[in-house]
């Protein structure tokens, strides 16, 4: 029984007609105000509906939200989606709660709210029913509608939701076809929820039939047509049928409405206390600027229905509106209509089938800016809490192609697809098995209490050192962190021993007190050569000292469950096994335990660390659009410039982050080096003028803004203005975590905008193969097999394979001496070309140095990129590229005779055949796959060596 109206203002009075009208608006402001509360209490509406257009207009384009905002993100840190919530369902269950009185009073007909499901959603059944039964329990509140969009996918949600006894209001309705299977659904959904019991007049549905936007869309055909017809009878029928499609297809939908809901079926549920799923008429704010403002109101007044009206018109009509009964008038007339427009050649069908999907673009796109305007909101708060990024692009080609792929990114929902792990994205292998780190941040963050348990454990046992045993993303993070923090008062000093040669393995021991150290070996697989034979050598030494309980009480491992050094640290007695998650592949490893445990025993504070990555993983979240998303807009810019053949990602730090650049390098590298393509990173080049370069590069700028170096600055200037320009502001050392997330994302989008796995490493398996033989060999027979030099010269030897021998002799000439050699194989570099030395030899400042030099110099003299990696650790990080990237490496192999060796307990081998053999099964597959690599081997005395080295290449530039 409807409420006897006492009012008579024409708003008011469409309730005499069975006629609710819905306010199509929902705006703080009026909400605080109470003006929303007036037009309720003046019997003016009777229902709120909302829509991602609606909620982008009042939270983007207002500042309604502004301090809500500000306080919720100051409160919390949260990503731009639980943001928008937040405010959303603020507002709906506020309005619900103004509305409640009618609906109780109207016995649940009226006085609803309505929320849609997220646009992004719209195409996927069963993500739509989470998202309404998230929604449903967030906002709690009896008189809420969910708006389900009627596609194809839509529909079962609707059915299954009203099941539940859930209220829907069905929205993007176009035309009669679909809104059958909409009444279709919401019919068998009450039944299943009759049979279950449930309670059928406390379930309500509306069928919202879009109006206004089948006039725009058939008018402009029709204004098309008119302009090429000659013929005066057409150009009168067509004429005729401006501005009137929409409401003569409302008018018909109506019928089919009263003749569903007179069948025995409805009845029957009727009986039982169900309320008809009332037409619902919305997009009716007249948008032809030369037709009536109330058009979409007055021409649809019946018994049963709802008008959803916004504001200016609302205002309209009830100023100057005429109340009639005017939806079941004329109804021949409008189905007349409906066929002439069939005969000029206009098919309805094709239109509402086109406005069905735009109408679902354009909420995706609102979506999109309303996130975008949440998400640079949120940044604002953050203020320099949350790393930066700007880039500058040489040219507008270059521009438009970067733009091009992040708006693939957005249009497609690509950064939705990569968070829902669907390897599809890459090569559709098993991608989607190694996503773990996506979630990884706030796993760590939900268990922190054993990390921070472990610090104070540290802490009170007094450790002088703590030496972390382990290589590539089991030590590269821990190195960054340690050379970024330094020491820690009141916490032991890391050392991160990530390499064979034994002189560095004796430096190392020389640093620590043995019996005062703290070791954690640290690998993911657990079976890596190197940290099984460090641990076989440091659990010796140590046992020897304390006894063998002692000793494994000293040792810690991180490992994945179930490795073989999860077995050996169970039987050594370690002190802990912290473990990593399969999911995560070791390059991908930073934020999980195997960067966290030793960010804690070095005294850092895991909890700060981790939240302030956790900043950068709302900023790249699956509903961030992609353009301000900065994983996103960094993988494109990285995985879209390969294509320009700029594949040499130069990377420029400030002096106090210097070593994330390792971090980096082997994430790019290992990533995407593969398939002979990929991004080749150069780190720690000496930074230079643009006549030094090539177009081959990317410069990125990671700068501190609180400690930059003035040189490194102006250079960046210059360089900007000819090559490729990323700046990336890091204000704290505290946000490093940013940066492995959003380079993580990045590395990943890049990876996608390659076709290449970005997860795998197959190539380094490789050369690890042939160094198994080599040690299985040296284990049997006592030597490594022999070798013979393409030529010796004062104390050096070159070697290399037969191939590059056979290329080299011919071009060398007449000067066949190491000299000429070199010279003959760095002529070989070309443009576009990169220049890497592979250095199997003490990783000190000592040898840093001299290579450094022979790098820049051969960088001036070729004008090509430079690497330069110390074996074995490279082998983990950047030799896959090497191995498995574009075939533009000429690599310089530097080995040595070690002047002291270390044994390797257990085994007849020691850490100096260990890294021969690395060096060699390196250089043998290198030359299988065909690249251009020298070995030059310096004999004992190292710097006498490079010294040698640094001359000869200093000579040939001349
Ligand atoms: O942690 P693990 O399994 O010892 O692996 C160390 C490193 O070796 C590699 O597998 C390459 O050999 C890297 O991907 C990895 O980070
Ligand atoms: O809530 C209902 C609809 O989303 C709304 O009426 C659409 O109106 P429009 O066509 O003016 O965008």
């Amino acid at each position: 029984m409807l409420p006897t109206p006492t009012a008579s203002n024409p708003l008011q009075e469409l309730q005499h007609y069975g006629q609710s009208v819905w306010l199509d608006y929902i705006r703080r402001s009026s909400i605080v105000s109470g003006e929303l509360q007036d037009m309720v209490t003046a019997g003016e509406i009777w229902g709120v509906t909302s829509n991602p257009a609606i909620f982008e207009k009042a939270i983007a384009g207002s500042t309604d939200y502004d301090d809500a905002l500000r306080s919720l993100e100051a409160d919390r840190d949260r990503d731009a989606i639980s943001l928008y919530e937040q405010l959303a369902i603020f507002d709906i269950q506020a309005t619900a709660d103004i509305l409640r009185p009618i609906y109780d009073r109207t016995n649940y007909r009226d006085g609803y709210v309505s929320l849609e499901v997220s646009p992004y959603l719209a195409n996927d059944t069963e993500q739509t029913l989470q998202e309404a039964h998230r929604l449903w329990l967030a906002v709690d509140r009896p008189n809420l509608m969910i708006k389900v969009p009627a596609n194809p996918a839509g529909i079962p949600a609707i059915q299954q939701l009203i099941s539940e006894g859930i209220n829907v209001n069905v929205t993007l309705l176009f035309n009669c076809t679909a809104y059958e299977l909409v009444a279709e659904a919401y019919i068998s959904g009450l039944e299943t929820y009759a049979d279950n019991g449930g309670d059928l007049s406390r379930v309500a549905s509306v069928a919202s039939f879009f109006v206004s936007r089948i006039d725009t869309a058939v008018d402009n055909l029709i204004m098309d047509r008119l302009k090429i017809s000659t013929n005066p009878q057409q150009q009168d029928l067509l004429k005729s049928l401006l501005g009137k499609v929409a409401i003569s297809n409302a008018k018909v939908a109506y019928q089919s409405y009263l003749a569903l809901y007179l069948s025995e079926r409805w009845l029957r549920l009727a009986a039982h206390g169900a309320q008809p799923q009332r037409l619902l008429w919305a997009s009716t704010g007249t948008k032809n600027p030369h037709q009536s403002e109330v058009l979409y109101v007055e021409e649809l007044i019946g018994v049963d229905t709802v008008n959803t009206i916004p504001p200016a018109t609302l205002a309209a009509f009830r100023d100057r509106g005429k109340p009639a009964a005017t939806l079941t008038q004329d109804v021949n007339a409008a189905r007349e209509v409906l066929l002439n427009l069939h005969q000029v050649g206009i098919s309805l069908s094709l239109v509402t089938d086109r406005l069905l999907v735009e109408g679902m673009q354009l909420f995706e796109n609102a979506f999109d800016r309303l996130l975008i305007a949440v998400e640079q909101n949120r940044e604002a708060v953050l203020g320099d809490a949350i790393d930066r990024l700007t880039y500058k692009l040489p040219n507008e080609a270059m521009t438009v192609a970067v733009a091009a792929a992040i708006q693939d990114w957005q249009t497609t929902g690509k950064i939705r697809r990569l968070w829902a792990q669907d390897a599809s994205l890459w090569t559709g292998a098993d991608e989607n098995l190694w996503l773990g780190w996506l979630g990884i941040t706030e796993d760590q963050l939900a268990h922190l209490d054993r990390l921070k348990q472990l610090a104070q454990e540290v802490r009170e046992l007094q450790y002088t050192h703590v030496l972390l045993l382990g290589m590539g993303g089991s030590s590269l993070c821990p190195e960054v962190l340690k050379l970024t923090f330094g020491n820690v008062t009141g916490f032991p000093e890391l050392l991160v021993l990530d390499s064979t040669d034994p002189a560095q393995i004796h430096t190392i021991e020389r640093q620590i007190d043995i019996t005062k150290t703290l070791f954690i070996v640290s690998s993911k697989s657990g079976s890596t050569l190197e940290p099984n034979i460090f641990k076989q050598y440091f659990f010796d030494r140590l046992q020897k000292l304390v006894g063998a309980a002692a000793a494994g009480n000293r040792f810690i491992a991180i490992t994945d469950p179930g490795s073989k050094l999860q077995q050996v640290a169970e039987n050594s007695h370690f002190r802990h096994i912290f473990y990593g998650l399969p999911s995560i592949g070791g390059r991908y490893s930073a934020l999980s335990n195997f960067g966290m445990v030793p960010a804690a025993v070095m005294g850092l504070d895991v909890e700060r660390f981790l939240d302030r990555a956790a900043e950068m993983v709302h900023s790249c979240a699956p509903s961030v659009p992609a353009s301000a998303n900065p994983g996103v807009v960094l993988g494109c810019i990285l995985g879209t410039l390969v294509n320009w053949g700029i594949d040499k990602v130069t990377l420029i730090t400030s002096p106090g982050i210097a070593d994330l650049g390792a971090w980096l390098e082997q994430l790019l590298a290992e990533s995407t080096g593969k398939e002979g393509k990929g991004l080749i990173p150069i780190d720690r080049e000496p930074l230079d003028l643009p006549y030094a370069y090539r177009s081959d590069r990317l410069f990125v700028y990671l700068r501190s803004p609180s400690a930059p170096d003035e040189r490194q600055e102006m250079k960046i200037d210059i360089l900007e203005r000819d090559y490729p320009v990323v700046r990336i502001d890091i204000s704290d050392a505290y946000q490093l975590g940013q940066e492995f997330f959003r380079w993580e994302i990045a590395t990943a989008v890049a990876g996608s905008i390659l076709g290449i796995h970005p997860f795998d490493q197959p190539d380094v398996e490789a050369s690890k193969l042939v160094t198994r033989e080599l040690t299985a060999a040296y284990e049997t027979t006592g030597t490594l097999p022999d070798e013979t030099p393409l030529l010796v010269e004062a104390g050096m030897q070159l070697f290399t394979d037969a191939h590059n021998a056979a290329v080299l002799d011919e071009i060398v000439g007449t000067d066949r001496s190491i000299a000429g050699y070199l010279r003959a194989h760095l002529n070989r570099l070309q443009a576009g070309d990169y220049f890497a030395l592979l250095a199997y030899i003490e990783m000190n400042q000592a040898n840093e140095d001299r290579l450094q030099e022979v790098r820049v110099t051969v960088r001036n003299y070729k004008r090509v990129a430079t690497c330069l990696g110390f074996g074995p650790r490279f082998l983990h990080s950047t030799g896959q590229a090497y191995k498995g990237g574009s075939n533009s490496g000429v690599f310089l192999q530097i080995t040595c005779d070690d002047a002291i060796d270390l044994p390797v307990p257990g085994q007849n081998y020691t850490f100096g055949i260990v890294k021969a053999a690395q060096a060699r099964g390196d250089f043998q597959v290198l030359a299988e796959r065909e690249r251009r690599a020298l070995r030059v081997h310096l004999g004992t005395d190292v710097a006498a060596g490079l010294t040698a080295l640094q001359k000869i290449v200093r000579e040939l530039v001349k």
